[in-house]
């Protein structure tokens, strides 16, 4: 992890890392920090065993080899570190029939947190409307918002979450980043596993990256970044036509969009880069102008690096990708 953290302590030490989960598969020598307040991510395509760590943190696994310590105590003294560690696993079954203030309730008895918290808690995830609706019938976001402040409700130091927005659409995805993402600017230190960019976006200071059970050496958010290009839109006309008024049209865009970066003439059209980040609407936005301006295009599409697309490049520039 080449990102800075500042002068924040450590809230996570994780050195020399090693747990064999099968004789097929091991994690060999993970080594990274999370400071207080940091978002550090783990990235790495299906299998890279990026769970694996997740659980070795939070203390359902024991590691073979090397230490977690968390702020500054070894984790094998499980019962000095638990209260510092909030834990979200990725699919986590609510009970019937329980209310969400009665969840909450029996959570913050669980976790030995102030009773006072409820409504602070449930103001935190805008969840005060639902507090007398049952916790099974919560739409998925406001499940995953749920587990998250009961997760947080011993006010512990160290966030883990495992795929944070997986399976919510776009809206809940965005209420549930600006979550966490508050709860970093309240100290926080978050680790998560991910696999999109997104998250990366909202959430991450720095990086584990890992292929196979190993951790790319060094890897950074700049790498990723670097790697992953910016998006771009492809618009072509019909391969009988003259690309050349769409390639005249096109090189006005710069002005006349905010994310387009560089217009590239292509063979059948033009090649529109984009700034770095997610533009949603840029392709409609854009189709929208051409068709005003009377522009025949046969096809327009967007392209942007997939996080594995990325990992899969880091792995191979570390040498990882040859590794047994
Ligand atoms: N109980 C198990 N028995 C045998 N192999 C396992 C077991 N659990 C996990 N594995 C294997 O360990 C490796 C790492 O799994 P892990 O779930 O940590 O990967 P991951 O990076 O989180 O994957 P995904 O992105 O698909 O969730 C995989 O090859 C997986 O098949």
């Amino acid at each position: 992890m080449a990102d800075s953290t500042g002068d924040r302590p450590p809230v996570l030490q994780v050195s020399g890392l090693e747990y064999r989960v099968s004789p097929e598969f091991s994690l060999r020598g993970i080594s990274f920090e999370v400071a207080a307040g940091e978002g550090v991510a783990i990235i790495g395509s299906n299998g890279a065993g990026k769970t694996t760590v997740i659980r070795l943190v939070a203390g359902l696994l024991k590691p073979r080899s090397g230490t977690v310590a968390v702020c500054g105590t070894d984790a094998r003294r499980w019962g000095r570190v638990s209260h510092h560690i909030g834990y979200v696993q990725q699919a986590k079954e609510l009970p019937d029939g329980v209310t969400v203030e009665a969840y909450v309730r029996y959570q913050l008895r669980l976790r030995r947190a102030d009773p006072g918290r409820l409504t602070e808690l449930l103001a935190l995830a805008d969840l005060e409307s639902s507090s007398g609706q049952y916790v099974r019938t919560l739409s998925g976001g406001s499940q995953r918002k749920l587990h998250i402040i009961t997760a947080v409700a011993h006010r512990p130091d160290l966030l883990i979450l495992d795929e944070p927005t997986a399976g919510l659409d776009p809206g809940a995805q965005q209420t549930l980043l600006r979550l966490v993402a508050d709860l970093k600017k309240d100290g926080v230190g978050v680790l998560f596993a991910s696999h999109h960019r997104h998250e990366l976006d909202a959430l991450a200071d720095s990086v584990v990256v890992l292929h196979g059970g190993r951790q790319a050496p060094g890897a950074s958010l700049a790498d990723i970044a670097r790697t992953a290009g910016n998006p771009r839109l492809v618009l072509e006309t019909h391969p009988d036509d003259d690309p050349g008024p769409l390639q005249e049209w096109s090189r006005t865009l710069a002005a006349r969009h905010g994310a387009v970066r560089a217009v590239h003439p292509a063979r059948s059209g033009a090649d529109v880069e984009l700034d770095a980040g997610e533009h949603p609407r840029a392709l409609g936005e854009i189709v929208t102008l051409a068709h005003a301006d009377g522009i025949a295009l046969r096809a327009a599409s967007y392209h942007q690096a997939t996080l594995a697309d990325i990992v899969h490049v880091i792995a191979r520039h570390t040498g990882l990708e040859n590794r047994p």
